[in-house]
């Protein structure tokens, strides 16, 4: 929609031939976002070359688990000099790649083919045409900036960034806060823990990503702070939404059970710790996810031992 605002033909690929059938009928997308009607300039295809012929963008937005598998089947009938650009907000289990990673890994393109949108970008809000902004993030600004061309709108305002590390780190890192958050708000611990809980989980995103290269400054801006507020203060967030389920005291099971869209949270917490380790960085919130989603530790102890971690400087 924001692509075809902006001016640009876009061809959509989906794998089910109703949703496919209803966009290019009736303009809608009635199990996602119902009360949308989509641009004009918005067609879609099941077929995978129909959609990407002659794409000078490509952009790719499927579930961060399953990118490698779907670009691996896409390459084919990719374009050569096509920009890839990402729009997930995970980490790869197993190998703990960020997803720019993975597609310069599949495609074999190199890092200044490649880009990423992030921030603050609830999708219930943009169908709405609320005003938003958003960073574009590549190695190579200009192409960046031929991005940022394509999808600035009236009511979507993108700013460029040649920070990719960061910016990917932050949209992803948000989501496992987010959980955290959500966990918090599930449990009424109110809104000092909830503060608490954004502030030191931004702290150790940062930590995480000076380790990694990226620079400081991206963590408060709209990839790290903006979105990490927008996730973890809206009810249309679904990383926050499977949190308070889980603080309310659903099993895993039951949360993913009402769960129809992807929290990439869920998942990426393992990523995110592995990536963690690997660098030797310590994310006590991170870790607490991880045991709470997936190692079933009850919320209650795990707040019990997050408070009683040995005192330190903020700085550190
Ligand atoms: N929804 C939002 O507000 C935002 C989402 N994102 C990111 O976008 C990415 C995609 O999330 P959403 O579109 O929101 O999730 P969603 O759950 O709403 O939609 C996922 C889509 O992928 C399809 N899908 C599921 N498994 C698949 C597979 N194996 N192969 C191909 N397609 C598959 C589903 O049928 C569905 O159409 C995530 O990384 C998320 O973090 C980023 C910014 C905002
Ligand atoms: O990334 C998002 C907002 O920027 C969407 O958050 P959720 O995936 O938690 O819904």
């Amino acid at each position: 929609m924001i692509l075809a605002d902006a001016g640009c033909e876009v061809t959509v690929w989906g794998r089910r031939q109703d949703i496919v059938d209803a966009i290019n009928t009736t303009r809608t997308n009635p199990d996602y976002l119902p009360g949308l009607e989509l641009p004009a300039g918005v067609r879609a295809t099941t077929n995978p070359a129909e959609a990407a012929r002659d794409a000078e963008f490509t952009v790719l937005t499927v579930p961060s688990q399953t990118l490698r598998a779907n670009l691996a089947a896409w390459l084919p009938v990719l374009p050569p000099d096509t920009v890839l650009v990402s729009l997930m907000k995970g980490v790869e289990l197993g190998t703990a790649k960020r997803m720019s990673e993975v597609i310069e890994e599949v495609a074999k393109a190199p890092a200044e083919r490649v880009a990423v949108v992030t921030g603050p970008n609830l999708a219930g809000e943009i169908a709405g045409r609320m005003p938003a902004a958003a960073v574009v993030a590549c190695r190579d600004e200009t192409v960046a900036q031929r991005l940022q061309a394509a999808c600035h709108t009236p009511y979507f305002r993108p700013y460029t960034n040649t920070d990719v590390v960061g910016c990917e780190l932050g949209g992803a890192v948000k989501n496992v806060i987010g959980l955290a958050v959500g966990i918090a708000d599930g449990m009424g611990l109110g809104d000092n823990s909830k503060a608490t809980l954004m502030t030191r989980g931004l702290a150790e995103t940062t930590r995480l990503g000076l380790a990694m290269g990226a620079d400081p400054h991206t963590f408060s801006g709209l990839a790290g702070m903006g979105d990490l507020i927008a996730t973890c203060s809206s009810p249309l967030s679904r990383n926050h939404t499977f949190g308070t389920n889980l603080g309310r005291g659903m099993t895993l099971q039951e949360t993913i059970a009402v769960s129809t869209q992807t929290a990439e949270g869920v998942k990426s917490c393992e990523s995110v710790l592995d990536l963690a380790r690997r660098h030797d960085v310590d994310m006590p919130i991170t870790e607490t996810v991880v045991d709470i989603v997936h190692n079933g530790k009850p919320p209650l102890v795990a707040l019990k031992e997050l408070m009683s971690r040995s005192a330190k400087p903020e700085r550190r």
